[in-house]
């Protein structure tokens, strides 16, 4: 059982996985940190050396190796907040054999930019339908920040959102360090789907640039997404939100240009003339905007937002539509 016991399970042993694994570590406020993953060689090369021999092998993770463990259900017993970073496509996988019971009272957060294939939801939903999370016991960590500067400590902004935002300030003042600058929200819903459409823009951005387009057709594109994005997390949960606040506008803009976005990454491959297929093996990592184009057409029945950004994404990699016709096309459709 769990009181206010600052203890953190980060679930997930990818790059961001281990990026907030060194901010809570670097972070003075005195806690306890657990990791698990799936991986039962890179928790031995923890345990041995102390770095994740797969992602961000430069950061330095200082745990005791008890505290390391590929046992979900034993590390989950003194947590008081659950840190789940593992691609939304493999959530469900992660998190197979445990029931509500075994979260019941504790506090999720999601650093998550996905949603759950097949179900069409978004994290914090998903975590309600499935675990019974009470909204105000989930939080969002977002905001333009990549893995690779937060092992470099370059310094970062990233926001914090939850209904309950003394909680959200609590969870904050956990993660904050010289390199980390953190604000918080309530709005967990834009928040969220914020991140999940900045990835198929990012990947949109990619695909223009592996065709040839040039930087002057990218800020039109870039101006039309942001557009795009307000629409449709208006017409989701319509609240007063400044859609130039660093969780919207901020993450869109570091994932479309910078250089260790996979989303964009990924675009330009498929931009280049790859396949989905051969453009996923050539990278180690995960581009979520693949899965979450087809869940945003989904999601989007409902709602009915005119998202012609999105739909050219789409019908790249759903529909085998060719991406020098789509770009032609959605251009037509760009002001
Ligand atoms: N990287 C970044 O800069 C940021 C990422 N995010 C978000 O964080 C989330 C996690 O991404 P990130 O840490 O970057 O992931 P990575 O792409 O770095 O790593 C992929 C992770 O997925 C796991 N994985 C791959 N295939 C499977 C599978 N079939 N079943 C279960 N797990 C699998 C891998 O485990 P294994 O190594 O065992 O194969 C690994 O832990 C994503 O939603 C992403 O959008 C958010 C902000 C920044
Ligand atoms: O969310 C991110 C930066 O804020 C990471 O984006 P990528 O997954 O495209 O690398």
């Amino acid at each position: 059982m769990q009181g206010h016991n600052n203890t953190i399970l980060v679930v997930g042993g990818g790059s961001w996985a281990t990026a907030n694994i060194k901010m809570l570590l670097d972070n003075t406020t005195e806690k306890k940190v657990f990791w698990w993953m799936r991986n039962e060689h890179a928790v031995e090369h923890l345990h041995k050396f102390g770095h994740n021999p797969s992602y961000l092998s430069s950061v330095e993770v200082k745990l005791p190796a008890s505290h390391i463990s590929t046992h979900l259900k034993s590390l989950l017993e003194q947590a008081e907040f659950v840190l789940l970073n593992v691609p939304a496509a493999f959530l469900k996988d992660a998190l197979k054999g445990t029931t509500p019971a075994d979260l019941a009272g504790k506090k999720i957060i999601s650093a998550i930019k996905g949603i759950v294939p097949d179900e069409n939801l978004i994290i914090g939903e998903f975590m309600h339908k499935y675990y019974e999370i009470p909204l105000d016991h989930f939080l969002v960590i977002s905001g333009p920040c990549h893995a690779e500067e937060v092992a470099l400590e370059k310094l970062s902004y990233l926001t914090i959102a939850s209904p309950d935002t003394e909680l959200a300030t609590r969870f904050a003042s956990m993660l904050s360090t010289r390199y980390i600058k953190t604000v918080v929200s309530e709005d967990i819903y834009g928040t969220e789907y914020a991140a999940v459409l900045k990835n198929i823009y990012a990947v949109a951005s990619g695909i223009c640039h592996g065709i040839g387009y040039g930087d002057n057709f990218q800020s039109v594109l870039i101006s039309n997404a942001i557009r795009e994005m307000k629409d449709f997390t208006d017409a989701v949960h319509p609240i007063e939100r400044d859609i130039k606040e660093s969780a919207y506008l901020g993450d869109l803009l570091v994932t479309a240009y910078s250089q260790f976005s996979r989303n964009r990454t990924f675009g330009n491959m498929i931009g280049k003339g790859y396949t989905v297929t051969s453009a996923q093996l050539e990278m180690n990592m995960v581009a979520e905007g693949y899965y979450a184009v087809n869940c945003l057409h989904q999601v989007n029945k409902q709602y009915k937002v005119n998202m012609p950004i999105c739909e050219a994404v789409y019908r790249i990699l759903y529909k085998k539509r060719s991406p020098i016709h789509e770009m032609k096309f959605l251009a037509e459709q760009l002001s």
